[in-house]
C-alpha cells in the first residue's frame, strides 16, 4: 500500500498504492509508517520524497474505515515521525491532497504540487474536522485568517492560489515527483527546524480576537445548526492561544465529539449517497456500466421561460453549442438579453470569457434538424407540451433525444404522441437551473436504457447530481412535497402562523420554511394547479364541503390568499409582508393574522398552541411517509435517491442526510408511532396512513437504511 524505492543514489521515493484516490486506509497508514522508518535509518538515504501513484497524492482518510473499529498505526504519531526527522521530506502533489491526504504533506518539509492538482481540508463537510494536525500546522503556515477560512468551509484551492497562499512552494506544468525528487536532492543539508510547522508560532495580527469572533458569529449564521464549522473555529484558536501538543490535545477532543456525532454519521452518508445515485440500475437489467450514451454536442432548449433560460446557460457553461428556441418574438429578444446578462455575470465571477458564440437563437423549429438533444421547457401544460413534442418528432433527427423539463406531468402520454417513444425521457431541473445541483433523470415505462445513460450522463457534465426516477404524478421530490404542504396549511387551521412553522423548519436546519418558499415561488403557482386539478375554482365537485375535496381534508386557506391578490415576494405580500413588490425581507404581517382568525371563526376551529415538535412531526413525518410510499411502489432506486432529491433540491440540512436518513436517525418505530397517532387525530387525511414498508420495516426490527430493498415487495422497480 505503500512502495519504496531510493532514486537518483540517496532519495527514497515512497508511493501510496490504494486507487482510486490512495485514502490512508490502515494498510496505507503502516506502509508509509514502515517506509519512513527505513528511510530514516538508511545511511544511503539522505533525503525522501512522498508521491501518489496514478496521479493522485491523497484524498485523504479512508472514510470508509470511519464506520469500523480502528485498526492500524494512527495518523498523528505517522505524521509527526515524518515531521520530526532529520532528512528533509518532500510531498510531491499531484492530482488532489483533501484532508488527511493535505495534513501528511504538511508534515512534509517541503510541498511540491502540479499546475493541476487542487488542495484542501473538507473535513467539516463530512461533519469532521482536521484532525491529523491540519488545525494547527495549516494556520501556522498560512496565517490565521485564510487558515480559518479554508478549515471552517473545506474549499478546494488551486496549486496556483495554494502558492500564492504558501501552502505550497513550488509549481510546476511538468512532473510534480521528477520535481520533488530534484528538490529533495537540493535541500538536503539545509536547516530543517524552520521547515516543522510543530515549531513555529501561529502568525498573528493584532486583532486576532475580533479575527475568531467575527468567524464563529459568520459560521454560526451559515451553518444552520451543523456543529463542525464551529468546532473548527474552537480548533484554530487553539492554535493561536495554546502551544502546539495543548492545540493537538484540543484538536482530539473536538474530533472525538464530532466523530461519534449524527451529524458526522449524516454527512458521510450523504457522501456515499451522492456518489451511489450515479451507479443507476433498470429493472431490466440495464444499468450505468452496461449503458452507453449518445454523443451530444448540439442541444436545444424549447421555450425561454426562466426554466428555459436556466437550462441554456447550463448547457453552454457545460461547453454545448445550444439552439434556443422560442416561438414569441417579444420573449426570445427577452430570453436572449437575460442569457447574455446571466452567461456575461457568471464568466466575470470566474475571470472567464463569456462563450456567447456557442448560441443560436430562432423562432423556427425546424432548425432543429441537426441537433442531438433537445429539452422542452414550455409553459406546464400537457395540450401544450404534447402539441411541441409532435412537432419535434417530425423535425428532429430521427435518433436525437427528446426531453421534457415537466416538473410532473405524464412522461409517457408525451411520448405517445411521437414517433420515438424510446428515445423520450424527463429531465426535471430545479429554479434557477443554471445554480440548483439537483437533476431528476425520469424514465418513462419505453425510454430505452441508452437515452437514461444520455441524460444522466448529460446531467454529469452540467456538474447535476442526477437520480433516476420513475414516471409517477410529481415524481419523487414534488409527490413528497405536497403532504408536507397539506400538514403546513393544516397546521394554520389549528392556530398556528407561518412564522410558527416556519420557525420550526428554519430551526431544524431548512434555509427558508415552507410559507417563505411558498412565497419566493410565487403563489399563483400552485393555485392554479389546485385550479387544474378541480381542487378549487369552478371545476370543484357543488356537493364538497368547503373544507373536504375529492373524498378528504383539504384547507382553502392558501386559495384564499391569493384571491386577496397576495401572490408572494413578486406582490409585495403573500404568507407574509414585503417591502415592496419583488422584496426579499419577510415580516409577520398582521393581516394574515386577522385572515387566519375570521377563518377559524367561520369555520368554528377553536385555535390551540402548536409547538415546534408538532410542526416537525407532521410537516416531516408526513413527508417521510409520502417516501416510503414511493419506494414501495418502485419509484426511486433507494432511499439514497429520495434523500439526495432533498438534500440537493429542497433544501434538507445535509447535517441530517435527508428524509429516509433522518427516519433512521429518529429510529423507525417512533415516526411509526407518531404517525398512527397522528392518523387517529386526523382520520380525513389519507396521507397520515403509514404506508405498508415503514410498518413492515418496524415489524422486522428497523433493519438499516441499505437493507431495505430486501423488505420492498417484488417485483417493485418501475423504473
Ligand atoms: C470513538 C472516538 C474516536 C475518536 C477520535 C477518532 C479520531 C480519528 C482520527 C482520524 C484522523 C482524521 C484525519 C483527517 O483529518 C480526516 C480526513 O481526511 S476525512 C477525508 C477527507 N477527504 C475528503 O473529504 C475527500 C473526499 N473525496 C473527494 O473529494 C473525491 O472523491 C476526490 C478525491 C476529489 C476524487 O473525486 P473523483 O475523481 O470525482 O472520484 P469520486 O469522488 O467518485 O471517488 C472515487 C471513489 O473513491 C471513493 N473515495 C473518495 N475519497 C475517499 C476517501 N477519502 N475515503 C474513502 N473512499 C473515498 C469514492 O467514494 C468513490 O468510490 P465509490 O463511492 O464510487 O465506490
Amino acid at each position: 500500500m505503500a512502495r519504496y524505492a531510493q532514486v537518483q543514489g540517496s532519495v527514497a521515493l515512497i508511493t501510496l498504492t490504494n486507487p482510486p484516490v490512495n485514502a490512508l486506509s490502515a494498510a496505507v497508514r503502516l506502509g508509509i509508517t514502515e517506509a519512513v522508518t527505513r528511510a530514516l535509518r538508511d545511511p544511503k538515504v539522505k533525503s525522501v520524497v512522498i508521491c501518489g501513484e496514478n496521479g493522485v497524492f491523497c484524498g485523504g482518510a479512508d472514510i470508509r474505515e470511519f464506520a469500523k473499529p480502528m485498526t492500524g498505526p494512527p495518523l498523528v504519531p505517522m505524521i509527526s515521525a515524518i515531521e520530526e526527522g532529520d532528512k528533509p521530506v518532500v510531498a510531491a502533489i499531484e492530482g488532489v491532497a483533501f484532508g488527511g491526504g493535505l495534513e501528511l504533506a504538511l508534515g512534509c518539509h517541503y510541498r511540491i504540487a502540479h499546475s493541476k492538482a487542487r488542495v484542501g481540508l473538507p473535513e467539516v463537510t463530512l461533519g469532521l474536522l482536521p484532525a491529523a494536525g491540519g488545525t494547527q500546522r495549516l494556520p501556522r503556515l498560512i496565517g490565521l485568517a485564510p487558515a480559518l477560512e479554508l478549515i471552517t468551509t473545506g474549499r478546494h484551492v488551486t496549486a496556483q492560489e495554494a502558492l500564492k497562499l504558501g501552502i505550497v512552494d513550488k509549481v510546476t506544468d511538468q512532473s510534480a515527483q521528477d520535481l520533488a525528487i530534484q528538490f529533495a536532492q537540493e535541500v538536503i543539508g539545509q536547516p530543517l527546524l524552520p521547515r516543522k510547522l510543530s515549531t513555529q508560532l501561529t502568525p498573528c495580527p493584532p486583532d486576532v480576537d475580533t479575527i475568531l469572533d467575527e468567524a464563529m458569529a459568520r459560521v454560526k449564521q451559515r451553518a444552520r445548526g451543523a456543529m463542525a464549522p464551529v468546532a473548527c473555529v474552537q480548533a484554530v484558536r487553539a492554535a493561536v492561544n495554546l502551544p502546539y501538543q495543548a492545540g493537538m490535545q484540543k484538536e482530539q477532543e473536538l474530533m472525538a465529539f464530532l466523530f461519534r456525532s449524527s451529524q458526522a454519521r449524516a454527512l458521510q452518508y450523504c457522501f456515499f449517497a451522492q456518489r451511489a445515485v450515479g451507479k443507476w440500475s433498470l429493472s431490466s437489467g440495464a444499468h450505468s456500466g452496461n449503458s452507453k450514451p449518445r454523443p451530444v454536442t448540439k442541444a436545444a432548449v424549447i421555450g425561454l421561460g426562466t426554466m428555459g433560460r436556466g437550462i441554456t446557460v447550463a448547457l453552454v457553461k457545460a461547453g454545448l453549442s445550444v439552439v434556443a428556441v422560442e416561438t414569441n418574438k417579444k420573449q426570445l429578444e427577452m430570453g436572449k438579453q437575460m442569457v447574455s446578462a446571466m452567461l456575461k455575470h457568471d464568466a466575470q465571477k470566474m475571470n472567464a470569457v463569456p462563450r456567447l458564440d456557442l448560441l443560436h437563437y430562432t423562432t423556427d423549429l425546424s432548425e432543429l434538424k441537426n441537433t442531438d438533444l433537445i429539452i422542452e421547457a414550455v409553459f406546464e401544460d400537457m395540450a401544450l407540451k404534447k402539441e411541441v413534442f409532435k412537432k419535434l418528432s417530425s423535425v428532429c433527427k430521427p435518433d436525437a433525444v427528446l426531453c421534457t423539463n415537466t416538473s410532473g406531468l405524464d412522461v409517457d402520454e408525451l411520448a405517445s404522441v411521437t414517433k420515438r417513444p424510446e428515445l423520450v425521457v424527463g429531465m426535471h431541473f430545479f429554479a434557477p437551473a443554471h445554480v440548483m445541483k439537483l437533476l431528476e433523470v425520469v424514465r418513462g415505462s419505453r425510454s430505452s436504457p441508452e437515452v437514461m445513460a444520455t441524460a444522466m450522463h448529460l446531467g454529469k457534465r452540467l456538474g447535476k447530481v442526477s437520480v433516476v426516477v420513475g414516471n409517477c404524478s410529481g415524481f419523487v421530490g414534488n409527490r413528497m412535497l405536497r403532504p408536507y404542504l397539506d400538514q403546513a396549511n393544516f397546521l394554520l387551521e389549528e392556530g398556528a402562523t407561518p412564522e410558527l412553522v416556519d420557525g420550526a423548519l428554519e430551526e431544524f436546519g431548512f434555509p427558508m420554511g415552507v410559507f417563505k418558499v411558498s412565497d419566493l415561488s410565487g403563489l399563483d403557482v400552485g393555485w392554479r394547479i389546485r385550479k387544474e386539478a378541480g381542487l378549487t375554482g369552478p371545476n370543484v365537485d357543488p356537493k364538497d364541503p368547503l373544507r373536504r375535496r375529492q373524498g378528504r381534508r383539504y384547507s382553502p386557506l392558501p386559495d384564499l390568499v391569493c384571491e386577496q391578490g397576495r401572490l408572494g415576494q413578486k406582490s409585495g405580500r403573500g404568507w407574509y409582508l414585503y417591502d415592496k413588490p419583488g422584496g426579499r425581507v419577510a415580516t409577520p404581517d398582521p393581516d394574515i393574522h386577522k385572515l387566519l382568525e375570521d377563518y377559524r371563526v367561520r369555520h368554528g376551529i377553536r385555535p390551540r398552541q402548536i409547538g415546534s415538535q408538532e410542526v416537525l412531526e407532521r410537516c416531516l413525518f408526513a413527508l417521510i411517509n409520502e417516501g416510503f410510499r414511493v419506494l414501495e411502489d418502485g419509484m426511486a432506486m433507494g432511499p439514497e435517491g429520495i434523500d439526495m432529491i432533498y438534500v440537493f433540491g429542497y433544501g434538507w440540512p445535509r447535517h441530517r442526510g435527508g428524509p429516509m436518513f433522518y427516519a433512521a436517525m429518529v429510529g423507525l418505530p417512533r415516526v411509526l408511532e407518531r404517525l398512527e397517532y397522528y392518523q387517529q387525530v386526523h382520520p380525513d387525511v389519507p396521507h397520515l396512513q403509514p404506508s405498508s414498508l415503514l410498518r413492515r420495516l418496524v415489524v422486522n426490527g428497523s433493519p438499516p437504511l441499505d437493507k431495505w430493498r430486501d423488505f420492498l415487495q417484488r417485483p417493485h422497480s418501475q423504473l
